[in-house]
């Protein structure tokens, strides 16, 4: 069997579900399980609604959720060329009135849980799996009955022992040649039955745990894009579609902001050895990439990522120097107050490091405050430069430095693996870098 996922951009309205449905159609003879996420950007749509409910806004939530309403039904009256089954009906009405009632209860109380935001963006998902199913005329199979998270909403963490046999029971008798069935990405359940979400991007990760719960001969990635593409083609519209990625590469692009995978779906995959495809919805016949733990790339440079903003902190103490538990004790702060630290360099008596920029910083300052000085420096972004070959090529690193010409690098970091160089910079100037840097990776260094 095989795992087709198709993101927003693939599922956006009717002619893209008659395209998917074609693919679909042509994947039969392989047993497929279709992995859908909401239909465009229904999940921001879905945020908004409840970031406006929260707010107390209750006619503009209403409003919004008339519009992805109306959005949907119009998509499903296309494909059934006006005569929706009244099973899809009912099934879209009820979904709705969920909505509605989430909504009403977030504006009532004024508070919008994490739970409460799990369970509103999981309505997306669940609307586009009922859609696409009546129209392909597969089998659908709610992922919240096998896709086992633990109990935190927001980033739910899958528990892939449970997932297995839960696959087992509600997928498998249902998966085999000739027929396809039909799952939401992105979303799953606790043990007792509360929608959780596996955060934004999620859906990749979903196709990848099934595939690994299911043995698939692989999981297919259906996307916007001929593939993963040396920088993301918004920022540097030259990138070019790479052919062949390995799973150490592929994991290091995702996790530095490669948004065309999830950082965590390479993980299950690696796991049960299971090639990850990526390819583009409107060209299959295009170029695609092949992400395995066979392929061996050698290129000095395979491709760029960038993620931002993030916020450096330059945590300096004169007790630190030759003190050997000072770095126990910073570190200690950040896992006491479950931030996770990116890019970490250190210098005789300081060391700077990346967060996230929206980690909360008053309460690890004031830590941090007890036995440091902490400078604090937000709006930044890493690049990486990603390839099996950065560190053995003689020169590069110097080559990539150069290239950036007056754009200041305030962070530098390789060497923790063979194929990463990672770069901090202004976020206003990561374009711009991203752009120098390609030029080296095209210019023949890759
Ligand atoms: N290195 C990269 N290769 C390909 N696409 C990338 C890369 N970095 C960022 N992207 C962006 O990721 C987008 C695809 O991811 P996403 O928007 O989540 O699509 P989907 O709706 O199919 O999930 C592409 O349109 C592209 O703009
Ligand atoms: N719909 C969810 C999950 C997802 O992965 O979407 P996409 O495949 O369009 O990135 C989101 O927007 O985060």
């Amino acid at each position: 069997m095989i795992v087709l996922k198709f993101g927003g951009s693939s599922v956006a309205d009717a002619a893209c579900m008659r395209q998917v449905a074609s693919l679909v159609r042509s994947a039969l003879p392989q047993s497929p399980l279709v992995v859908l996420s909401a239909m465009g950007k229904t999940t921001n749509g879905l945020f908004g609604a409840a970031k406006a409910a929260e707010a107390g806004d209750l006619a503009g939530a209403m409003d919004l959720q008339r519009g992805l309403m109306a959005a949907h039904r119009k998509a499903a009256a296309e494909l059934f060329d006006g005569a929706v089954p009244e099973s899809l009906d009912v099934a879209l009405t009820d979904l709705f009135g969920e909505l509605e009632l989430l909504l009403r209860g977030v504006a009532l109380l004024r508070e919008l849980s994490p739970r409460s935001m799990d369970a509103i963006a999981s309505l997306g998902e669940r609307l586009s799996t009922r859609i696409f199913a009546a129209f392909v005329g597969g089998a659908w199979v709610d992922a919240r009955t096998v896709l086992r998270t633990d109990g935190v909403f927001g980033e739910a963490v899958p528990q892939q022992e449970a997932i297995r046999p839960l696959a087992a029971d509600h997928l498998k008798p249902l998966l085999g040649p000739g027929r396809a069935v039909v799952t939401q990405g992105y979303i799953g359940a606790t043990e007792d039955g509360l929608t959780t979400t596996l955060g934004r991007g999620g859906s990749d990760y979903s196709a990848a745990l099934f595939g690994a719960a299911l043995g698939a001969a692989e999981v297919q990635i259906w996307t916007d894009v001929e593939g993963v593409l040396t920088c993301d083609p918004r920022i540097v519209p030259e990138a070019l579609p790479i052919p062949e990625l390995s799973f150490a590469e592929a994991a290091e692009l995702a996790a530095f902001g490669a948004k065309v995978l999830h950082p965590a779906t390479i993980q299950p995959a690696v796991e049960a050895r299971i090639p990850v495809t990526v390819r583009h919805t409107q060209k299959p016949e295009g170029r695609f990439t092949t992400i395995s733990a066979e392929v061996r790339t050698g290129r000095p440079i395979t491709a760029l990522a960038s993620r931002g903003p993030v916020t450096v902190l330059t945590v300096s103490s004169s007790r630190m120097l030759a003190q050997s538990g000072f770095l126990a004790r910073l570190f200690e702060v950040f896992g006491r107050r479950g931030v996770s630290v990116d890019l970490v360099a250190t210098a005789e008596v300081s060391v700077s490091l990346t967060v996230e920029a929206d980690v909360p910083l008053k309460p690890l300052i004031q830590d941090l405050s007890a036995f440091a000085t902490v400078e604090i420096h937000e709006g930044r972004a890493i690049i990486a430069a990603v390839g099996e070959r950065l560190k053995s090529t003689p020169g590069l690193g110097a080559q990539l430095l150069s290239s950036l010409g007056d754009i200041n690098v305030e962070m530098i970091s390789m060497g923790a693996n063979e194929i990463n160089l990672s770069l901090v910079v202004r976020q206003d100037q990561s374009s711009e870098a991203l752009r120098r840097l390609h030029r080296v990776l095209v210019g023949g260094a890759a």
